[in-house]
């Protein structure tokens, strides 16, 4: 992927009717426009009379005041906040992309595109805290090998006497009824233990010998809420009943959709074992490898076939409005399901369950402000400033806090952009879309804080591995496709889908970011001219400069399903120019290795030249052949565990970033740009803490 360096960055403000940009000009430009004309002024409610309600599975509930609700979490991580200069953050981008973004070519921004928000409507900000007691009765959904020296070492390295103790007299057991020969417990042949014994023959946490005491759980447990994920594990037990006693706190922000087949609005909890290699059957290893979170990257060591997701339990948060603290779940007992086997391949349903109690604390707090965050680590470069790995003082919460500087924003025309980006992160609710959570300003910075999605970028699994299999192309296509649809949904087009802005999460589900060239007010039909994108990814139209519509967007998924595929985009050329005459000119061709003619067929129709021919509607490509397999319910509900696992140790992994980035200090420069108070006001709707809701 080599090949794809060097390439020019530049873009476009362009908004209805204005004049583009030829496809022959294939050089950086970045001259001012005329001022941005619209002004935001969004102004928070007053909550103080407003009632926010959450009800889980539909039902509202309201509670007594736990004032035990601590804003306690797993993440411990912090570092102090150190002041300098940062002025490089946008000549260092181009070299890291090798699908630079187009930037601007100027032209006077309308009100038209910028969206005024509607306050009538409000939300309150609050924080969501989970507490978990301890887990029962937890089974497998495989069998194991019935090895009775790892079985034995695992029992005598229990991180807890009494563990050992009960782990050892249930081998003794077991080893007594094999030789009497009334191994009434299995059921299956000799040498496979089944999911419920086994579980009462594994320690849920092992402390490993000559490592320095160093203590390794077996079974973990993910939580999920927002895409923000927390990981915590058991203090002490055997794998069939632990004891958990953790706490874990989300910050609420967005405004909760009423739609229940949307997935980020659950809480998702996933129960996982990190089974020795040495007790997984071989049939297991081959036949229900869909189980395991695989890790097939490069690095990754052959005999770890990854973590077995046991299963997962997903919760409807539905937000309403509620001034006083809650309890929604009071010390219940909720069971496990795992969404990947059929009912047939389960030895039992029944597959455990974990005691929780959830409340909800509302907080009414003034916009936040740079001094709430302790940064951590520098993860990225944009054009108008850097992305860092922050946490978040109060409730310890890790996140990517996106930094613009907006003295580049007016010098280069991008203030419209810039506001749309925040306005439709705020809006959107897709859990394939890196979510928004807070969006703060200083008189010379806008801030973004987003959901920290640390499995990397596409594009960089892409350039290691040249091109993904048929299947993991499927998938992550599929994805997108919802993102793109919900996006439209919202009369959003997108413009800029490229591996780069692409993220992979800790399980390798996708995380759409980088907003900046959104186009809103854009219903199915609307044109719109503006010269943007990335030169590969242009559709024909957008080149012509003969005004586009959301089609655009489906010819980006086409191209970017190519190059999956290939390793290459559909009419790539070293020279821009002559790439973009291939685009326009030349025939679709596949490399002889592509066999699949679903995969071929769906290409034929996504990058059709002309729009009018191409396939349009979501609707339309879902039910392609292509995705005939997928079921888009449980797709959008997170169901389908990821082809792909990126290595992600914990929440403060940042190994999957460029270490450029991470080696540098993090730190929120000081800068002395005086910007006008006409300027400031361009900027007056920025803030998001939840109280602002946009129709
Ligand atoms: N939520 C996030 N979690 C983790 N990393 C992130 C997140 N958001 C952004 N990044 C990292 O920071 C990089 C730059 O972010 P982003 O693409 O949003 O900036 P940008 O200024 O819009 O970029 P561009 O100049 O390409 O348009 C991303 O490519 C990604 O590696």
């Amino acid at each position: 992927m080599l090949k794809f360096k060097n390439k020019f960055k530049f873009g476009s403000s362009n908004t209805n009717g204005d004049k583009s940009t030829s496809p022959e000009l294939s050089t950086v430009s970045s001259s001012p426009r005329n001022s941005v004309d619209s002004k935001r002024t969004i102004s928070t409610n007053n909550l103080s009379d407003t009632m926010l309600k959450l009800s889980i599975n539909g039902a509202s509930q309201q509670g007594a005041l736990p004032e035990e609700a601590s804003s306690s979490s797993s993440s411990t991580a912090s570092a102090s906040p150190k002041k300098s200069d940062y002025n490089q953050q946008a000549t260092t981008q181009s070299s890291h992309k090798d699908h630079p973004t187009l930037v601007s070519q100027p032209h006077s921004s309308t009100a038209h595109e910028v969206e005024q928000p509607n306050t009538t409507a409000s939300h309150n900000p609050g924080l969501l805290t989970v507490k978990i007691y301890n887990s029962n009765k937890i089974q497998l959904p495989i069998q194991i090998d019935n090895n009775k020296q790892i079985l034995h070492a695992l029992a005598v390295n229990s991180n807890n006497e009494s563990t050992t103790q009960y782990l050892l007299k249930n081998l003794g057991a077991l080893e007594s009824n094999e030789s009497k020969g009334t191994d009434d417990q299995s059921g299956s042949s000799d040498h496979l233990l089944p999911g419920k014994l086994a579980t009462s023959l594994l320690p849920s946490i092992i402390t490993i010998p000559n490592a320095e005491n160093l203590v390794k759980s077996l079974l973990y447990l993910t939580i999920e809420f927002d895409n923000n994920v927390l990981v915590i594990e058991p203090q002490k037990g055997t794998v069939n009943q632990s004891t958990w006693n953790q706490v874990v706190s989300f910050d609420v922000t967005k405004k909760s959709n009423t739609n229940q087949n949307i997935g980020s609005n659950f809480l998702i909890l996933n129960l996982f074992i990190r089974l020795p290699s040495m007790l997984i059957p071989e049939s297991e290893k081959l036949s229900k490898k869909h189980l395991f979170t695989n890790n097939t990257s490069p690095n990754a060591n052959p005999n770890n076939i990854g973590d077995l997701l046991i299963g997962t339990i997903k919760l409807p948060l539905s937000l309403k409005y509620h001034v006083k603290p809650i309890r929604l779940m009071n010390h219940e007992y909720l069971k496990f399901t795992n969404y990947n086997l059929n009912a047939s391949d389960l030895v039992s349903k029944e597959l455990g369950e974990i005691m929780l109690t959830i409340e909800f604390k509302p907080i009414s707090k003034a916009p936040l402000s740079i001094d709430d965050f302790d940064l951590l680590k520098v993860i990225g470069k944009g054009s108008f400033g850097k992305v860092m790995q922050v946490v978040k003082k109060d409730t310890k919460q890790i996140y990517a806090l996106k930094t613009l500087r907006k003295q580049h924003i007016v010098s280069r025309n991008e203030v419209t952009h810039t506001l749309a980006e925040r306005t439709v992160l705020a809006r959107i609710n897709n859990p394939f879309i890196v979510p928004l959570k807070f969006s703060f300003q200083s008189p010379e910075k806008l801030y973004l804080v987003l959901s920290f999605i640390n499995g990397g970028e596409l594009f960089w699994h892409l350039q290691r591995e040249g091109k993904f299999s048929m299947d993991r192309s499927r998938f992550y296509i599929a994805e997108l496709l919802t993102a793109l649809e919900s996006l439209h949904e919202l009369n959003v087009i997108y413009r800029d889908l490229k591996p780069e802005n692409i993220l992979l999460d800790y399980q390798g589900h996708i995380a759409l970011c980088d907003f900046g060239l959104c186009k809103l007010n854009m219903s199915s039909n609307d044109r719109t001219s503006t010269f943007c994108g990335t030169p590969e990814y242009l559709a024909p139209e957008l080149i012509l400069n003969q005004g586009y519509t959301r089609s655009v967007d489906w010819w980006t998924l086409g191209t970017l399903l190519y190059e999956m595929l290939t390793g290459l985009p559909p009419f790539f050329d070293e020279d821009t120019p002559t790439m973009y005459r291939k685009i326009l000119q030349n025939p679709l061709r596949f490399p002889s290795f592509l066999e699949s003619t679903d995969a071929q067929d769906l290409l034929i129709k996504l990058l059709q030249k002309d729009p009018k021919h191409r396939l349009n509607d979501a609707t339309e490509i879902k039910s392609h052949p292509f995705f005939k397999d997928i079921d888009w319910v449980k797709l959008i509900n997170k169901s389908y565990l990821p082809p792909f696992k990126p290595n992600v140790e914990n929440l403060l992994d940042t190994s999957n970033f460029d270490s450029d980035f991470t080696n540098e200090k993090p730190q929120d420069s000081v800068v002395d740009d005086f910007l006008s108070e006409s300027v400031q006001q361009q900027f007056g709707g920025w803030t998001y803490n939840g109280d602002t809701v946009f129709k």
